[in-house]
Formats: C-alpha cells, structure tokens, sequence
C-alpha cells in the first residue's frame, strides 16, 4: 500500500467504520475532521438506499449530515442506539480517551453512552502510551468560571496533574462557547497519571459540567498509520 498522509489514513479508518453499520442501525454520529469522513462515506450509502437513523452529536455534524439527507434524530426520540462512530484526540492501550479538541464531548459522551457499542476513528498520531499530552478539554458552567477554572487546577494537582489550565477563547478573543452555551477550559498537563481519579475528582466539582476524558466508552479503535490499518480492542 502506498504510504498515507494522515487525511487519507482518517478516510481509510472512517472506510472501516463503515463496515461495521447494518441496514436499520440507530447511530451516533461523532464530531471532528475524523467524523466528518465518517459522515461523508455514509452520506454516500445513504444515497444509495441504506437505511439508518442517526444521531449527531454537534450542530457542526448536524449540518453536514443534513447535506446527505441522512435521516436525523434526538437523543430524546432515540434514546437508545446501537453504534456511534466518532473519532478522539488521544487514545491509550486500555481504549481510554481524551476528546473535546473541537469542543463537542458533552454531547459526544452522551451519546457514547447511549450506545451499545462507540468505536473510535484515528490516524496514529493519536496513540499514547499516557494520555494527556494534549490539553484535557473540560466544559464549564458560565457562571463563575474563575471559581472553577482556580478548583479545577487545585483537583487536578492532587491527582499528580499539573500545568497551564486556559479558558478557551475564539481568534476574535471571547471565550469559546460549546452548543450547549458552555465554556470550556483546556488543562495542558502533559501527562495524566491516573484518569480514573482525575476524572472523579473534576465531575466534583460543581461548576464543571463534563470533562473529555472517556472511560471504558469505547470497545475498538480503528487506527489508521502510513502503513494501513490497525484494530485495537474488538469491533464485535
Ligand atoms: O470535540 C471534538 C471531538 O472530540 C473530536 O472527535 C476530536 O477532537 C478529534 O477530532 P479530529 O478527528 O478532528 O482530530
């Protein structure tokens, strides 16, 4: 096979993911550049005549999927589903997650959650041996957002995390605002010793609203490398 550039290993993995949807699957559809491949290749077998209901987990991934006339739902109409699909920043050998880069992981865990089953989309650069290297996303209540941003690093160093913990700003320089009309601040920590109890300790804190950690969410990742496809954990 011929070496990939990382868009083209993101396709080759969403091309997999394919593979696992079934005429009449209730789906949850992921956010990202991952996703988005994802959502495109399905777009296609809808055209064609697949039957699917699906759930997106952004407005951004609602749009796109609307494009293709991929039947929609809610997770209040559709409160149980079968497999999402949905690409991560991080993954590590146990299949836990760090997402939240494109600031949909509230609804993405959600969703996650709903699922019988959620497999994970990548290319390689997104395994880790410990996660953290890229900032944790965690969504935060507007108000008093200082207030949690100073208990957030407090929570964090007694997990043995510690590092930059900024309120993501759009270029114009406001503050990022989720579609859940959320902030969200970035924890730049480098690496996470224990996301078990880092994950614990933030869902304490009351002005935190979820966190992109993902935690025995998700039963396979399908990565995508230069040299083809590697399956980490069971896709059935
Ligand atoms: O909020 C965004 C999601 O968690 C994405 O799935 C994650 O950031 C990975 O995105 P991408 O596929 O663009 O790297």
């Amino acid at each position: 096979m011929a070496l990939l550039n990382p868009d083209e290993a993101k396709r080759l993995a969403a091309a997999k993911a394919l593979e696992l949807v079934k005429p009449g699957m209730r789906l949850g559809l992921g956010t990202g550049t991952t996703a988005a491949h994802f959502v495109d290749l399905l777009g296609a077998k809808v055209a064609e005549g697949l039957d699917v209901l699906c759930v997106p987990t952004s407005e951004r991934t609602r749009t796109q999927a609307d494009t293709y006339k991929i039947p929609l739902s809610t997770l209040d109409a559709t409160p149980e589903l079968d497999l999402t699909i949905d690409g991560a920043d991080e993954f590590d050998p146990q299949l836990r997650l760090i997402k939240g880069g494109g600031g949909a992981h509230l609804r993405e865990k959600m969703v996650a959650a709903a699922s019988k089953r959620m497999v994970v989309i990548t290319d390689a650069s997104k395994a880790v041996q410990t996660l953290g290297k890229f900032p944790l996303p965690i969504e935060i209540n507007v108000f008093g957002a200082e207030a949690t941003r100073l208990m957030i690093i407090r929570a964090a160093a007694a997990c043995g995390c510690q590092g930059d913990v900024k309120l993501r700003r759009i270029p114009s320089g406001g503050p990022y605002v989720t579609d859940n009309g959320h902030y969200i601040v970035d924890a730049s920590f480098g690496a996470i010793p224990d996301p078990e109890k880092l994950s614990t300790a933030l869902l304490e804190i009351p002005g935190v609203i979820e966190h992109g950690l993902f935690i025995g969410l998700a039963k396979a990742v399908i990565c995508a490398g230069s040299e083809g496809i590697e399956i980490f954990g069971q896709l059935d």
